[in-house]
């Protein structure tokens, strides 16, 4: 499937003007054979239909009968493939390994550095810094002897099933190789993750059991850290690597002694936990070579900073390899990232802080906030394609969302930082699978989670920053898949639009041409917007009903006062009738 085709730093892919690259890519009989296809269009190859299906079928609904075929296909493949090793029977693994190996037919590394540049422009790949090596075009490069990817690593890229690298990893997987410092900018769901670990994971090789961590991976949130380490133990299935992912839960585990963390080999960390541990003497960072931030930007400001800093100056090896990854990087802080880095190189995909092209974003005026329930309302009765996604500003009216949602008979779950743990990861499970149809969320989850089949992202609450824009949406349209976007502004939002609107036009939007003419915002504008716009509360019982509700509500207490009062009266003469009988029995006496 060339669906990830499409993730080309905001590059529709055009298959006719690249007929030549399709070609080098799938070898030319498969290309040719595609041609023919195309011209027969009302045949549609069963195998390719399964194939296309399977990759959109998030929840693995299709129908049974393109599920057979793929059966079928597999059925076959597996035959082939064993008539070739039919005469050997050494161990499975080895067995996978060479097949992988076997299929590395021809490689397509560059010849000279014009073919190297003309590759970039192509894939709207740029690059700033000194000597930066050549992009790589095929994982079957990345196996052969230029590269010398680990056999177990490209066996393993190959069960992922991943066809073709996505620019950010042809670019940054060279680099890093090479051992040099590197900050990507790369657009939401373009694969940055593995274009990461993948060159950690080929430098580590094996497992070193003398030495403490070699390589730490740190995101901004729990969830995230917890998705990478299922990545990194999907790439590193049968190196022997061990992770540690380190959370409370984990601190607290009488098992995890700093003794025995030495004995892991990666660790994958949120920077609070990290920094409590360095300085409880838990962990020690002296031996760590590579050092990943995924999340860059949030990691280099405001609210991390002084954390990312005590973790860079709590790594002490003498070289350290430092990669910054995000899908937005303000230019602030790629100067303050400069200083932390040695001679690093640059590279950004398609535009700077611009959303993926496979979203369909639109911007829909809702007047008040009264307004935005209504438009939802709409929404869900016109029929919605779950899974959606909605974000709101805070935890209070997440809640208050979801109360609404909850009592329209809607399949609705809340995620915020007040929810437990358990109930965080349980409700993440449940929306990966489909169980849950729409999840109400706030910044927690704006950045990173990985859910291919997202079909749609609300912002209810107008995003409070540009960059909370581009990676709130960027839960849906990923890997190449199409997604919706849609943002509900008020009268009060519009002042604070422009650097939406901008995003909206950078990535081939329509946009109407007053937006264009709002303003640009000025600092203390930013500032503002930062801290959140006061909302009235989410709340769609009309004036009437609420009024009634007070008057019931306030008639209740005024009863509960009464008794009250009543009571603390009866009390009050009992006390003094028994003073006065206690007085005339003394007197009697
Ligand atoms: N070469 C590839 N071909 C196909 N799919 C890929 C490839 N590389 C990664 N993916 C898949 O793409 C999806 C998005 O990847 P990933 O989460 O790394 O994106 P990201 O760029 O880090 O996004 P974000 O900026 O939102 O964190 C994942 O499901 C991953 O498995």
């Amino acid at each position: 499937m060339d669906l990830f085709h499409l993730l080309g730093g905001g590059a529709r892919f055009d298959k006719n003007r690249f007929k030549g690259d399709i070609t080098l890519f799938e070898g030319e009989k498969e290309a040719n054979q595609k041609q023919s296809q195309k011209k027969n269009a009302a045949v549609v190859d069963p195998n390719v239909r399964s194939q296309l299906l399977d990759e959109i079928d998030f929840f693995k609904n299709t129908h049974t009968v393109v599920n057979q075929n793929k059966k079928n296909k597999e059925e076959k493949d597996n035959q082939d493939n064993q008539d070739t090793e039919s005469d050997s029977d050494s161990d499975e693994e080895e067995i996978e390994t060479k097949k992988s190996k076997k299929n590395i037919t021809k490689t397509t590394i560059f010849n000279t550095v014009e073919e190297a540049k003309a590759f970039r422009k192509q894939h709207k790949i740029k690059v700033y810094g000194t000597d930066v090596p050549n992009p790589f075009r095929t994982f079957e490069d990345l196996a052969s002897p230029a590269y010398n990817l680990n056999p177990m690593l490209y066996k393993n890229l190959m069960t992922v099933k991943y066809k073709t690298p996505t620019p950010v990893q042809m670019q940054s997987i060279p680099i890093m190789l090479k051992g040099r410092d590197v900050m990507s900018c790369a657009p939401t769901g373009s694969g940055k993750t593995m274009a990461f670990l993948l060159p950690i994971l080929q430098d580590l090789e094996k497992p070193e059991k003398k030495t403490s961590y070699r390589a730490l991976i740190i995101a901004p949130t729990r969830e995230l850290v917890q998705q990478i380490a299922r990545e990194v133990k999907h790439l590193s299935e049968g190196t022997k690597l061990r992770v540690n992912v380190l959370t409370k839960a984990t601190a607290a585990d009488k098992f995890q002694t700093p003794e025995s963390r030495q004995k892991f080999d990666i660790l994958i960390t949120t920077p609070l936990r990290l920094v409590y541990a360095i300085k409880e003497k838990e962990v020690d960072l002296s031996a760590v070579r590579h050092l990943v931030l995924d999340e860059a930007d949030k990691l280099l400001d405001q609210g991390f900073l002084e954390q990312t800093d005590e973790i860079f100056a709590a790594c002490s090896g003498s070289k350290i390899q430092k990669s910054l990854f995000s899908a937005t990087f303000s230019s602030h802080v790629e100067e303050l990232a400069k200083t932390v880095m040695h001679d690093p190189i640059r590279i950004v995909i398609g535009s700077k802080n611009a959303a993926t092209d496979t979203i369909k974003q639109e911007l829909l005026f809702t007047g008040t906030e009264a307004g935005k329930m209504i438009a939802l309302r709409q929404l869900v009765q016109k029929g919605i394609k779950p899974p959606v996604l909605i974000f709101v500003q805070s935890i209070e009216r997440a809640k208050e969302l979801f109360h609404e949602l909850v009592f329209d008979g809607i399949n609705v779950e809340v995620i915020h930082s007040d929810r437990t743990k358990a109930q965080r990861d349980n409700i993440i499970d449940q929306f990966r699978v489909g169980k849950i149809w729409v999840l109400i969320a706030t910044e927690l989850m704006a950045r990173g989670l990985d859910f291919k089949g997202v079909n749609l992202v609300i912002n209810y609450d107008f995003p409070q920053t540009v960059a909370s824009y581009i990676h709130r949406i960027g839960r849906t349209g990923r890997a190449g898949r199409q997604g919706e976007a849609v943002t509900y502004y008020t009268q009060e939002d519009l002042q604070y639009m422009k650097g939406v609107v901008n995003v909206m036009k950078e990535s081939g939007c329509n946009v109407p041409e007053w937006m264009l003419n709002i303003k640009n915002l000025n600092h203390n504008q930013k500032q503002k917007m930062r801290q959140g716009i006061a909302r009235d509360h989410i709340d769609s019982t009309s004036k009437f009903d609420r009024f009634s509700q007070k008057k019931k509500q306030d008639m209740i207490e005024a009863s509960k006062k009464r008794k009250r009062v009543a009571a603390e009266k009866e009390k009050k003469e009992k006390k003094e009738k028994k003073a006065k009988k206690d007085e005339g029995d003394k007197k009697e006496a």
